[in-house]
C-alpha cells in the first residue's frame, strides 16, 4: 500500500491540495520523520515548515515564506550547496540527523517536479565524511537490546568497516559505554537501560521489531558472507544478535546502500579484557583530563603516531587491554626490535601514508573523492620503501608481512586512471588521467582546441572588419560572442547578429561562432559525463579490492602505533615490562609519565621515581603522609604502569614485573555529581561498594582518602572496615592512601598489609616535599603547614595551630582503645570462643584415610555432635 493510500481521507484531501512539489516533499519527509530533510533545489538545500523552524533555531539561518501550499504559507530556509559540510558538522555535533534529498531525475525531461530521492542520512554514528569526523577518533554506532538481565551490544565503526558484539549485565553497561564511547546509540524505546540515560549519549529510538535475534543472525551472516556465526564464537549471543539486526538495518538505511566494506566481526567478552570501569578511565586521565580536556593525558603523551588511523588504533589498544597477554607480549617484542633496528626510516615513510581505513570505507560507500584516491595511490607507492625500512627486522616482518603487500593492480589502476592532481570534485572535471580513455581524450581535445580557434577567429575578424579592438570572448550565461565598442558600431558586418547590448559595447554572434559554440559546449558536457562514467568504473574495480585495502589499513595503523610506542619508549626512557605467572606488581623507579612531563615542561623540578613491591605476601600498602606529598601520584603511576604493560607498551620504570591482572579499580577524589543527584559522600560510597563487589585477588585497587566525605568518626570507621574487606575478602592488590593516622595500626593486625609513607622534611615553620615513598607510617600530616604554603592569612594559621595542639592533647588523654578493624560482633564472639566441638571433630577427619564404613560412622558422629 502506498503512503498516500494509507492516509485517512481528510489527510489525503489536504495532501492533494498541495502543489506537486510539496507533495513530493511530504512523500520524502514521511519516510524520514525524525531527520531534518534537506531538499535539493538548484544551488540550495531547502528545509520546510517545522524543519525550517528547527534549522532557524539551530543554525541561525533566515526563515522566509514563499507562496502557499495547501492553503498555508510555505515556511522555508535554505543553505547553499557549497556550504553543506559546515552546516552538517554543526548539526551532527548537536546530535541532529539530516536526510539529504538530491535531484536524481533529468531536469530537461521532467514533467512536474524533477524526481528527488533521499540518497543518505547523516547521523552522529554513521557519518563518513572526512570533514565531519575527528581525525583521531572513531565514530561508533552502537545498538543495545535488553533480554531479561542480559544486555546485547552490537556496534559498528562505519569508517573502519569493523563490527563488534558483546553481552553484559546492566551493572557492567556503564563500563562498556565509556570504553566504546559511541557517537550514537540505537535502542528500543520501551527498553531503555538506566545507565544509558545517565551516560547522555545521542540516542535514536528504533521500533521493537527491529531488535530480533533471528533477523540479526541472518543479517550478520549475510553481511559477513558466512553460513553461521559459530566461527566468531557468536552463535549463542542472541541478545547481541538482536542488537545486530537493528544496527545493520539502520546503518544501511542511512547510507542508502549495503555496506560492502564491513567484513569483519570481533566478539568481546568482559572477561577477556582488563576491566577499566568508568571511574578508572576518568581518574587515571587516560583520554581526558578531569576537566574534560584531551591533553595532558596518557593518550596525548603516547600519541606520536604519524597517521590519524594510527592515533585511533592507539586509543583502542589503550582502552581494550586484554587479560591474556600473548598479544601484549608480541607488541613488546616488536617494540624492542624497532628500538634495536631503528624506527626513524619507518616513521619517515609513514608521513606519506593517507588514512587508508577511511578511504576504503568511502570507496565502499561510493563517496570517495578524487584526491582521496590520489592519497591512496601515494600510500601504495610508498609501500616498497616502507617494507624495506624494516626488512631486517624479523619480529616485525612476522607480525606484518601479509597486510602490507596489496595486489599490484590497485596501484596500477589508480596510476593509469586518476590524474596527477585531480580537481577536488568530480563535477569540475579533470579527474581522469589523460591517456586512460581515448574517447575522453578526444572530447577534451575539442574543448581544449577552443583557444586556438578563438584566437584565429579574432585575428581574422579584426582584419575583415577593420576593428582593432574587436574581441572574441566567452561567458557562462551568454556563451561565445564577439564584442565591439560603440565607437566602431558602424563597421559591423551584416552577418553579425546582436546578442546583448552593454553601455559601451555591443556583443554579437556569427553563424560560424554559433556552430563552434555548439560543438565545444557539447564536447565539454560529454567529456564531463564520460569522466563520471569512468570514475564509476574505477570504483567498481576497487570494490573487488576492499578486503586487501581494509587489511592494509589495519596493518599500517598497527605499524604506526608500534613505531610510535618505540619512539616514546626511547625518548622517555621507558623499559620493557616482564610478565610472570606468580601474583605480583613490582616496579623499580616507577614514574607517573604525565606528571613527569609536566614537571619537565614547566621546569618545576625533577620527578622522584619510586619503587612498588606487591606480591602474594604483601597485598595492601597503607600510604600516609602530608597533603601534596605525592600519594595520589604514586598510586596512579602504579596503575598506569600496569595498564601500559597490558596494552603492549613499554613502561616508565627502570624495571617491571607483573603477574596476571583482571581489573584496575580506583576510588580517587570526589567531584559532586549534581547532574545525577548524588552527593559527594554518596558517590564515594557507591563507587567503593562497586569495587568491593567486584575486585578479585588479581585486581589492582586504588583507594584515595576514602571516608573523607563524612564526619571524622563515620569516615574513619568506614575506611577501616573497607580496608579490612579488601584485605580479607577481596584479597586484591590495594594501594590505600589515607589521612587517618589510626589506620597506620592496620598492618599490625593484617599480615598482608604494610605501612608506607611519602616523605617530607620540616624546616622551621615550613615543609619541603621529597615525594619519596618510604616504609613505615608518616609521623604527622602537616595540614597546617600546607595551608600556610597555600597563602592562608598568618593569624588564621596561628589560630589553627593552637587549636590543633589542644585537640591533640585531648585526644591522647582520652584515647579509647577501639579496634577499628574488628569483625562484626557475632563473629567476634564465635572467634573468641575458639573452634566448636563440631569443627574440632571435622578437623580430625582425613577423608582419604577412611574406609567407607569408617566414613559412615564419622558422619553419624558429626550429626550427633551437631544436634547436641
Ligand atoms: N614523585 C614525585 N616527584 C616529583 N613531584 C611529585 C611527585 N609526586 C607528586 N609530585 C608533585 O606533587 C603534587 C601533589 O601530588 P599528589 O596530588 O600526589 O599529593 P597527595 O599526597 O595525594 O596530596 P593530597 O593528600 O592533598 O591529595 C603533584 O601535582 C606533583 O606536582
Amino acid at each position: 500500500m502506498s503512503k498516500e493510500n494509507s492516509k485517512p481521507a481528510a489527510a489525503q484531501e489536504a495532501f492533494e491540495k498541495h502543489t506537486p512539489m510539496m507533495q513530493q516533499y511530504f512523500g520524502l519527509k514521511a519516510d524520514h520523520p525524525d531527520s531534518l530533510l534537506f531538499y535539493r533545489m538548484g544551488d540550495f538545500y531547502e528545509v520546510f515548515f517545522d524543519d525550517a523552524r528547527q534549522a532557524n533555531a539551530l543554525l541561525d539561518i533566515t526563515l522566509t515564506t514563499r507562496g502557499q501550499s495547501g492553503g498555508q504559507p510555505v515556511v522555508m530556509a535554505g543553505v547553499p550547496v557549497h556550504a553543506l559540510e559546515a552546516y552538517l558538522a554543526k548539526l551532527i555535533k548537536l546530535g541532529v540527523p539530516v536526510a539529504i534529498a538530491e535531484q536524481v531525475g533529468d531536469v530537461a525531461t521532467a514533467k512536474g517536479p524533477v524526481e528527488r530521492k533521499v540518497v543518505r542520512v547523516v547521523t552522529p554514528g554513521t557519518v563518513t565524511d572526512t570533514e565531519l569526523l575527528a581525525d583521531k577518533q572513531d565514530s561508533v554506532l552502537l545498538a543495545l537490546s535488553t533480554q531479561g538481565r542480559n544486555i546485547g551490544l552490537a556496534w559498528l565503526s562505519m569508517t573502519q568497516g569493523q563490527l563488534g558484539m558483546g553481552e553484559c549485565s546492566e551493572r557492567e553497561l556503564a563500563g562498556w559505554l565509556t570504553r566504546l564511547a559511541p557517537a550514537e546509540v540505537l535502542v528500543d524505546r520501551d527498553k531503555v537501560p538506566a545507565s544509558l540515560v545517565a551516560a547522555r549519549v545521542p540516542t535514536t529510538y528504533r521500533p521493537s521489531w527491529q531488535f530480533d535475534a533471528g533477523l540479526g543472525n541472518r543479517k550478520l551472516c549475510e553481511q559477513l558472507g558466512v553460513a553461521s556465526l559459530a566461527g566468531y564464537n557468536a552463535q549463542s549471543l542472541t541478545a547481541a544478535q538482536a542488537a545486530g539486526a537493528a544496527l545493520l538495518s539502520y546503518a544501511e538505511h542511512t547510507q542508502g546502500r549495503a555496506l560492502a566494506h564491513v567484513q569483519s566481526l570481533e566478539v568481546q567478552r568482559s572477561s577477556d579484557l582488563l576491566d577499566l570501569p568508568p571511574a578508572t578511565q576518568r581518574n587515571l586521565e587516560l583520554t581526558q583530563t578531569l576537566r574534560g580536556e584531551s591533553s595532558p593525558t596518557l593518550l596525548s603523551l603516547l600519541d606520536s603516531c604519524r597517521t590519524g588511523m594510527g592515533s585511533r588504533t592507539l586509543r583502542h589498544w589503550l582502552l581494550h587491554p586484554r587479560r591474556e597477554r600473548t598479544e601484549a607480549l608480541a607488541r613488546h617484542e616488536a617494540i624492542e626490535s624497532l628500538i634495536v633496528n631503528g624506527f626513524e626510516p619507518l616513521r619517515q615513510c609513514l608521513r606519506s601514508v593517507s588514512d587508508v581505513e577511511r578511504i576504503t570505507a568511502r570507496i565502499a560507500l561510493r563517496q570517495v573523492r578524487p584526491r582521496e584516491l590520489t592519497g591512496l595511490r601515494a600510500t601504495l607507492q610508498v609501500l616498497p620503501e616502507l617494507r624495506a625500512s624494516y626488512a631486517s627486522n624479523g619480529a616485525l616482518l612476522q607480525l606484518m608481512s601479509a597486510g602490507l603487500t596489496p595486489p599490484a593492480e590497485i596501484e596500477e589502476l589508480l596510476r593509469q586512471a586518476i590524474a596527477e592532481e585531480p580537481a577536488v570534485l568530480l563535477r569540475d572535471g579533470g579527474v581522469i588521467a589523460t591517456g586512460f580513455d581515448a574517447e575522453l581524450d578526444e572530447l577534451r581535445a575539442i574543448s581544449q582546441n577552443c583557444d586556438d580557434f578563438l584566437i584565429a577567429l579574432e585575428t581574422r575578424e579584426r582584419a575583415r572588419t577593420n576593428i582593432p579592438n574587436l574581441r572574441v570572448q566567452f561567458n557562462r550565461v551568454h556563451g561565445f560572442y564577439i564584442e565591439v565598442t560603440q565607437s566602431h558600431a558602424d563597421k559591423v558586418p551584416a552577418d553579425y547578429q546582436r546578442r546583448q547590448t552593454l553601455k559601451n559595447a555591443e556583443r554579437y554572434i556569427t553563424p560560424e561562432l554559433k556552430a563552434f559554440e555548439d560543438k565545444a559546449l557539447s564536447a565539454q558536457e560529454r567529456a564531463l559525463a564520460r569522466e563520471k562514467l569512468l570514475f564509476e568504473q574505477v570504483l567498481d574495480a576497487l570494490q573487488l579490492q576492499l578486503a586487501p585495502l581494509s587489511l592494509l589499513g589495519r596493518s599500517l595503523s598497527s605499524l604506526d602505533v608500534l613505531a610510535a610506542l618505540a619512539e616514546r619508549a626511547t625518548t622517555l626512557q621507558w623499559c620493557r615490562p616482564e610478565f610472570v605467572s606468580q601474583p605480583c606488581i613490582e616496579m623499580e623507579a616507577g614514574r607517573h609519565p604525565v606528571v613527569e612531563m609536566r614537571l619537565q615542561e614547566t621546569g618545576a623540578g625533577e620527578f622522584m621515581a619510586n619503587d612498588c613491591r606487591l606480591d602474594a605476601r604483601t597485598k595492601l600498602l597503607m600510604i600516609t603522609g602530608p597533603n601534596m606529598g605525592g600519594k595520589s601520584t604514586f598510586m596512579r603511576q602504579v596503575a598506569l604502569v600496569a595498564l601500559l604493560a597490558a596494552m603492549g607498551s613499554y613502561v616508565p620504570a627502570s624495571s617491571c614485573r607483573l603477574g596476571p591482572m583482571d581489573a584496575i579499580h580506583t576510588r580517587i577524589g570526589a567531584a559532586d555529581d549534581l547532574a545525577n543527584a548524588q552527593s559527594t559522600f554518596m558517590l564515594e560510597m557507591t563507587e567503593a561498594a562497586a569495587i568491593l563487589h567486584s575486585a578479585t585477588d588479581q585486581s589492582l585497587v586504588l583507594m584515595d582518602e576514602i571516608g573523607r566525605g563524612t564526619s571524622t568518626f563515620d569516615g574513619l570507621a568506614l575506611a577501616g572496615a573497607i580496608a579490612s574487606h579488601l584485605h580479607d575478602k577481596n584479597r586484591a592488590f590495594t594501594l590505600f592512601a589515607t589521612h587517618y593516622f589510626e589506620l597506620t595500626e592496620f598492618p599490625v593486625k593484617h599480615d598482608r598489609a604494610l605501612n608506607m609513607h611519602v616523605s617530607a622534611a620540616e624546616s622551621g615553620d615550613s615543609i619541603v616535599f621529597l615525594h619519596e615513598i618510604q616504609p613505615g607510617p608518616a609521623s604527622r600530616s602537616y595540614g597546617v603547614q600546607v595551608a600556610r604554603l597555600a597563602g592562608m592569612p598568618a593569624g588564621l594559621v596561628r589560630q589553627a595551630r593552637a587549636t590543633l595542639e589542644a585537640l591533640e592533647a585531648r585526644a591522647s588523654e582520652s584515647q579509647a582503645q577501639i579496634d577499628l578493624f574488628a569483625a562484626p560482633p557475632a563473629e567476634v564472639v564465635a572467634e573468641e570462643a575458639g573452634p566448636s566441638s563440631l569443627e574440632l571433630a571435622l578437623a580430625d577427619i582425613d577423608p582419604d584415610a577412611l574406609s567407607p564404613k569408617e566414613a559412615l560412622d564419622a558422619l553419624y558422629r558429626l550429626k550427633a555432635a551437631a544436634c547436641a
